[in-house]
């Protein structure tokens, strides 16, 4: 396995890119730890496939280098990068059995026919698929091809790392659980650093202990899911994260308090003058109707979702949305909402602001 160094990294697709706007990836530099299981988590065209693809070597980067375990390998080409990758779609050989399939990467590699037999059956076993070795591929279903692709990525055990791009698109929804569920024990068993494309928050958060944020071809926080819930460093984190996601409220700071149409909420820490587009973001779950304390609010809808119920909202002709338990009960005559103090973030131009001990 390896540790992945993304160092001054960015790509343009035109030939000439003359501002910020010109890049598909806007400049990034981390390491990504070896062993970690990361999600590339952000909505259509945020730059995911084109990260990847430079960490794949399918793309050549305009800028910057990237390095596995510190060896330059910006110009290797894939096949150099010692990678196993898993696309949107299935990349089966249609004339070879399943099990020929699981077994290509081994036998390419020369593994002697012992290991390769033993190695297909664990990985037939974790994709459901045992009883379908001495089929041939052509003329499964997409889903079945996809999990053969799935089994061909994971099989070595000896790679760089492991690339997934949307793997699951194809796969039936209980199916999905089941494979998330074995990719996760397959990473906590054999410690790949495996970097995992989606769109879908569930699936970023369910498998990766580190989950990277992408939104306008800029990395915009790279946190566990807890950090992510808790303390959203870019407003887009706060939205996309949570269901329904962060109320973002705009409002003027004054120290330890800020003031959303003259009204006040109270801040856990305390704020210098802040300029340009300034909000607060606060969770659902951290918002509360009440009967008499808060800012005022008309309730528009309640839904009840089983577990809890979602308030839909109005605050000063803001949308906003309140999570109350499932036993809690909503009145007409609570038109008022309270906020958590601790757990209200401040954002300037939609970064958030480290306030100071008030
Ligand atoms: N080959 C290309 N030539 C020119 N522009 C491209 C090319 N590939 C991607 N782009 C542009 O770069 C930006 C990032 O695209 P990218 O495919 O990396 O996003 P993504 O987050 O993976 O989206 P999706 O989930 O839809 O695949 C988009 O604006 C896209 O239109």
């Amino acid at each position: 396995m390896a540790k992945i160094t993304l160092d001054n990294l960015a790509h343009s697709y035109l030939p000439n890119p003359r501002s910020e706007d010109d890049f598909a990836l806007k400049e990034l530099n981390h390491d990504w730890d070896d062993g970690a299981a990361y999600a590339l988590l952000g909505s259509s065209g945020c730059g995911k496939s084109t990260l990847l693809n430079i960490i794949s070597g399918l793309l050549q980067p305009s800028q910057g280098r990237i390095l596995f375990d510190g060896k330059d390998v910006t110009h290797a080409k894939t096949a150099e990068r010692n990678i196993a990758q898993v696309f949107q779609f299935p990349v089966v050989y249609d004339t070879m059995t399943v099990h020929d399939n699981l077994a290509f990467p081994l036998r390419n590699r020369g593994r002697d026919e012992t290991y390769v037999a033993e190695r297909v059956q664990e990985i037939a076993r974790m994709i459901g698929m045992e009883d379908m070795l001495h089929k041939k591929a052509r003329g499964l279903t997409a889903d079945s091809k996809q999990k053969i692709s799935l089994g061909r990525g994971m099989v070595r055990k000896d790679v760089n790392a492991l690339l997934f791009d949307e793997p699951l698109t194809v796969i039936d929804p209980h199916m999905k659980w089941e494979l998330r569920t074995q990719l996760k024990k397959l990473h906590h068993d054999f410690g790949h650093t495996m970097i995992y494309v989606t769109h879908d928050q569930t699936e970023a958060l369910t498998f990766a202990d580190k989950v990277v944020v992408m939104y306008d071809g800029r990395v915009v926080q790279i946190g566990t899911p807890e950090e992510l819930f808790e303390r959203p460093e870019h407003t887009f984190v706060g939205y996309f994260i949570g269901s329904p996601g962060m109320n973002v409220i705009p409002a003027r700071i004054d120290g330890n308090k800020a003031y959303v149409n003259g009204s006040h909420v109270e801040l856990a820490q305390g704020y210098k003058p802040l300029d340009g587009k300034v909000e607060i973001g606060v969770r659902p779950e951290y918002a509360k109707l009440s009967m008499s304390e808060g800012l005022p609010v008309k309730v528009r809808r309640v839904e009840d979702v089983g577990r809890h119920k979602i308030i839909r909202a109005e605050l000063f002709g803001i949308d906003i949305n309140i999570i109350a338990g499932e036993d809690e009960r909503v009145s007409a005559d609570m038109n008022r909402v309270t906020f958590d103090a601790t757990h209200v973030n401040v954002y300037a131009n939609d970064w958030r602001v480290k306030g100071e001990a008030a």
